[in-house]
């Protein structure tokens, strides 16, 4: 039996199915500072804390992260829809920086003010599975808004989550 095989489109339709948290994730270090926007993130172990992030080494900020060994997740809010396509297009990078505020924490990596949750991390290892590098990152520390909504990508496009017992 020839079991054929799923074409790229049809693999995307299908992922489009599986809603998201939108994330930005950033660097700082000695290649500079970047950042873009992630849906492919995920826990791994809490022992040693540990997600991780898939980054397509085709983006230009791929060089970035792998000389800076270090990255912060910050998971978006409702109200960051804008933001989020400005880290997900071809936005000069210091524009992208330019439309919200940042601070830090230990890494240096910009950590994104009315995030949901922000991860900093050190990038432990990496793995290249086809056109992406999958990064391993362990949490060195964490910060985060607990009266911010959260954002999802389903479908192609956003869906902020708004409690139904919200005042
Ligand atoms: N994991 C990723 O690299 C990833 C995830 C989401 C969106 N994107 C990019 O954002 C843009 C808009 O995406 P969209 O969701 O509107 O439509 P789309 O049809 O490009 O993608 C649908 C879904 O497929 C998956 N996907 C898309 N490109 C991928 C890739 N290169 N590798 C692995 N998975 C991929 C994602 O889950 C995405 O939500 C596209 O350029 C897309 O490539 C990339
Ligand atoms: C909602 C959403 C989600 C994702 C993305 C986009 C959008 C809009 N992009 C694409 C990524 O953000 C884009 O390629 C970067 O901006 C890098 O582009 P530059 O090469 O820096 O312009 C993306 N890229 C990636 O490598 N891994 C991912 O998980 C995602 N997820």
């Amino acid at each position: 039996m020839t079991i054929p095989p799923i074409e790229q489109q049809q693999f995307r339709n299908a992922m489009s199915r599986l809603g998201a948290a939108v994330n930005i994730i950033t660097t700082d270090g000695p290649a500079g500072r970047a950042g873009f926007t992630a849906s492919a993130v995920c826990s791994v172990t809490d022992t040693p804390p540990t997600l991780l992030v898939c980054l397509n080494r085709s983006a230009s900020v791929w060089p970035v992260f792998q000389q800076n060994d270090v990255l912060c997740v910050n998971t978006l809010a409702s109200d960051h829809e804008t933001l989020s396509g400005l880290f997900g297009g071809k936005t000069p990078m210091e524009d992208r920086f330019l439309a919200a505020q940042w601070s830090v924490l230990t890494t240096g990596s910009p950590v994104l003010a009315g995030a949901v949750v922000s991860f900093d991390c050190k990038i432990t290892h990496s793995v290249a599975v086809g056109t992406h590098e999958i990064l391993f990152c362990e949490v060195l520390a964490l910060a985060g808004d607990p009266l911010t909504h959260g954002l999802v990508w389903f479908d192609r496009r956003y869906h902020p989550l708004i409690r139904q017992d919200a005042s």
